[in-house]
């Protein structure tokens, strides 16, 4: 007999997940996940679970003025990650490099947000989904081409 949660990652249930990679003037927002979140202290790009039948841009949008009180516009994707956690749990997490349109970033989940610039990403935790994703957003950064 299954019971909770674990039975359905056992199962092969992806969670799919949003993230905003906002940037400023060179910085980029990271989030620090609360010490009673999963993954806690963890740090990660704000953003959050998709609903069924929700579109991924309009998840992060609603996402990132619940968690943070703010309007984004979204500007390009970015590949996805699938990561398995050790306790079972899988995600698809899928990146979005966004811009803020209105409001200054305010938690009400996350224990700190901070903006770092691009040399800077590498030297936080973290979450393991996050990783690939950190890494490939930072050789994009350095090549891009600015017109
Ligand atoms: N928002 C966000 N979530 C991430 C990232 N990396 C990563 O592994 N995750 C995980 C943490 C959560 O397990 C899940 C996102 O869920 P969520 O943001 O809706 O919130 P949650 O803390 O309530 O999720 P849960 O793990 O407690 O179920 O994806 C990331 O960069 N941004």
């Amino acid at each position: 007999m299954f019971k909770g949660n674990a039975s359905l990652y056992s199962m092969g249930e992806t969670i799919k997940v949003c993230c905003a990679i906002l940037v400023d003037n060179d910085k980029i927002l990271c989030a620090q996940r609360s010490a009673t979140m999963s993954l806690p202290h963890k740090w990660e790009f704000p953003g959050g679970k998709i609903e069924p039948g929700e579109k991924p841009e309009h998840a992060l949008k609603r996402e990132l003025s619940e968690e943070l009180g703010i309007e984004i516009e979204v500007l390009q994707g970015f590949r996805s990650n699938f990561h398995r956690y050790s306790e079972g749990k899988q995600i698809e997490l899928i990146p979005f490099l966004a811009r803020i349109v209105d409001g200054n970033p305010d938690p009400v989940e996350h224990q700190a947000v901070i903006w770092l610039g691009v040399n800077e990403l590498v030297g936080l935790d973290w979450a393991d989904a996050d990783v690939p994703i950190v890494d490939e957003f930072i050789k994009w950064y350095r090549h891009r081409r600015v017109d």
